[in-house]
């Protein structure tokens, strides 16, 4: 269902995009228009048990003649007549009938953005054009809704404040969210003025009442919008009111005819005010805010679908006639080499194949074959484009009838949890009863062509072809548009070192992104862990491993390098005011320096006392506490935890989150040793702390 929202909602946004951006624009500039013609009234205030009748009386003192007048939402009365004076159209004060100074007439820009705002200055095709723009509107703010709901699991949760990590695209959610009845009325309403528009009136489309017979007498001033006063003896003097028109004899008396307004015009009317504010300040006010948002929201919404379209060579459907489906789980890309490589390599040989993103995991049906190529990230787990994945796959997969598959797993051996991800869900789908594995499970370790080419050999032999795969297209190709970094400040201690790096303002770095940089001559990057101290300056903290932190660490204050920054929204600082527990050892460090503030505390372990001068200038947390392993007590930083379990249990009792960075056996110990204070504690277990997103680690 998420993803019918989301295709409805970019599919309206990519069709109609430019024009709602323009209706946009020309929208702040029309809701500005009340403002300044209700300050340029010039009839005054009429009372309100003013007859018709007597404000004819005041008029035919000051007019020899009067054909008819109208008024508008403002109040300004427009008469059509022959003045003692003056004749042709006049405004004319409601209490004395003399005529006043005409309005000034508005700054021509709203004349324009009125017609750009209709027709983009191309009458009848332009206004089609924009009604059109406006049903798409519709269906942006009613898609808008169910991705709303979608993301915050469920209607109640609609209403819950989101965290805006990213201005594109939690900006866009959180303005779309508080402007949504807004733009839904505008968006209804514009569309309701195009079909009203462009549908023909049928001739009956005023209806005769006898039930309404108001004597002329009677009718009140403020209630009357127009009066036509006939040239001819045998044609009626015609009063328009709000809802009908009254039909009087010349004579004035009686009334010959009342015609009730067909409600689509009353619709109309009530459509027009709440489009464009027309007479209503304060509306007029929420709708200029209105289009300000719109026009925010075109352009975060334009960048996000750049983005997509950048990011999306692949597909996000199948061909139904696809005999070979590759799925596959990728976090930065590399995993996407192979699959497509493969996807060739089917092709070359006449076979229908389709490759997705997991994603984008199709409902299966029929008989299949289904390759699963997957990368595993963090501790073990899935892919960003995985996530949850498990969970779906018996509703994706058991209404297939027979389903032929191997999953290849790609990951590093430097990681102790090696492919567990790819392994953990091929041992979800060997129990299926529709699922038979064709090629055994089988590994990729750091993108090693020899290791998948022995897999295609094996896939070769259980389907009886050879497919033959372009290996030129394995080897990994740097990123394009890489960004540049230049190093103000370089500390070193013993084989660590900081860095202060300074950067393009366009980035819009957070702490705890990650920065990916390729080491000489090597096109697999290295992400390290950032700290984002100003809106154009980082910190790094590297310890030298090997050939990329090598790299780094020969540059000297005034090189530059080439890198780009991988968003890691999953371990961003809560913005919320609840206090942050934060854990570190060693480099780990790194992105807590971005991160402090008065309601965070700072647990860090290292060896000796002179690692921490590395970095102390920039660690200003009040609420600091540090432990050696090599020196005094000869602590670990979970030890430093058990002694402050009072303060670590307080945290949590205030709803507070828990962040670790560092290696992965402090990660280990770290977690053992939170278990122990929430059980004794009385506090949600780790496990719960996860699913509730208070506990964040960035562990290697
Ligand atoms: C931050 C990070 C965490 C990783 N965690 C693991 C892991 O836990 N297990 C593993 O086998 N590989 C791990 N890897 C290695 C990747 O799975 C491997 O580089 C893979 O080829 C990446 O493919 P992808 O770019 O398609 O996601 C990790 C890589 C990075 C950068």
């Amino acid at each position: 269902m998420t993803e019918f929202w989301r295709r409805l909602h970019f599919a309206s946004t990519v069709v109609a995009g430019l024009f709602i951006f323009s209706a946009s624009v020309t929208g702040c500039i029309l809701a500005l228009e009340p403002w300044f013609i209700s300050q340029n009234a010039v009839s005054g205030q009429s009372k309100s048990d003013v007859t018709l009748a007597e404000f004819q009386e005041k008029l035919n003192e000051n007019f020899l003649e009067v054909f008819s007048f109208e008024k508008d939402a403002y109040g300004n009365i427009k008469v059509e007549g022959v003045g003692l004076e003056k004749e042709g159209t006049l405004f004319v004060n409601v209490e004395t009938g003399k005529i006043v100074t005409t309005p000034k007439s508005l700054h021509p820009v709203f004349d324009l953005s009125r017609d750009l705002h209709r027709s983009l200055f191309l009458k009848t095709p332009g206004r089609i054009l924009m009604g059109l723009a406006s049903l798409a509107l519709v269906f942006l703010a009613v898609s808008g809704i169910g991705l709303h709901i979608k993301r915050a699991g469920g209607l109640k949760a609609l209403f819950k404040s989101v965290k805006i990590l990213e201005i594109k695209r939690d900006g866009h959610a959180q303005w779309s969210r508080l402007f949504l009845i807004p733009i839904l009325v505008v968006a209804v309403s514009g569309t309701y003025l195009s079909i009203v528009r462009f549908s023909p009136v049928s001739s009956s489309g005023v209806s005769a009442s006898a039930a309404t017979t108001i004597p002329f007498d009677k009718i009140l001033l403020p209630e009357v919008k127009k009066v036509n006063y006939p040239v001819m003896d045998d044609e009626p003097l015609v009063v328009e009111l709000s809802d009908r028109n009254l039909h009087f004899d010349k004579t004035k008396g009686r009334l010959i005819k009342t015609e009730l307004l067909p409600v689509r015009e009353r619709m109309r009317v009530v459509n027009f005010i709440l489009h464009t504010g027309e007479g209503t300040k304060g509306w007029a006010g929420v709708l200029w805010l209105t289009s300000l948002v719109m026009v925010f929201l075109s352009f975060t919404g334009f960048q996000m679908v750049m983005d997509k379209l950048r990011l999306k060579k692949h597909k996000a459907a199948l061909a139904d006639d696809a005999e070979i489906i590759i799925l596959v789980g990728s976090e930065t890309g590399h995993t996407w080499r192979f699959a497509d490589a493969l996807e060739e390599a089917y092709q070359n040989l006449g076979i229908k194949v389709g490759t997705l993103g997991m994603e984008h995991f199709p409902k299966l049906n029929g008989k299949k074959t289904v390759l699963f190529l997957t990368s595993t990230y963090g501790n073990g787990d899935a892919p960003q484009n995985a996530q949850n994945i498990i969970e779906q796959l018996e509703e994706k997969m058991s209404f297939a009838e027979a389903i032929q598959f191997s999953v290849l797993g790609f990951g590093s051996r430097q990681y102790p949890a090696f492919c567990a991800f790819a392994e953990q869900f091929r041992n979800h789908i060997v129990p299926l009863g529709n699922a038979r594995e064709i090629v055994p499970y089988m590994t990729v370790d750091n993108q090693s062509a020899v290791q998948f080419i022995d897999w295609v050999r094996a896939l070769n032999r259980s389907q009886k072809i050879t497919l033959s795969i372009n290996t030129k297209h394995l080897h990994p190709v740097r990123k394009k548009g890489l960004e540049t970094f230049t190093i103000l400040e370089k500390k070193e201690n013993e084989d660590t070192f900081l860095l202060r790096i300074t950067h393009a303002e366009k980035l819009k770095i957070h702490s705890g992104d990650l920065l990916g940089v390729y080491p000489p001559n090597e096109n697999i990057e290295r992400f390290y862990s950032i700290a984002s101290v100003s809106p154009t300056e980082l910190l790094l903290v590297i310890k030298r491993t090997g050939l990329c932190s090598n790299f780094l660490g020969s540059l000297s204050v005034g090189d530059y390098f080439e890198a780009f920054v991988k968003r890691n929204p999953s371990f961003y600082c809560p913005n919320h005011h609840t206090p942050v527990l934060m854990i570190a050892n060693g480099t780990g460090i790194a992105p807590f320096l971005g991160m402090q503030s008065s309601g965070s505390k700072l647990f860090w372990g290292g060896k000796f006392q002179a690692d921490f001068k590395l970095f102390e200038k920039y660690c200003f947390a009040d609420n600091r506490y540090l432990v050696f392993s090599r020196e005094n007590d000869n602590a670990y930083v979970q030890d430093l935890l058990l002694r402050r379990e009072s303060e670590v249990a307080e945290v949590l009792k205030e709803n507070g989150t828990i962040m670790i960075c560092g290696s992965r056996t402090m990660l280990k110990g770290v977690l053992e040793t939170i278990e122990k204070i929430t059980a004794s504690n009385a506090l949600p277990s780790t496990e719960e702390l996860r699913k509730q997103h208070r506990l964040l680690t960035d562990c290697y």
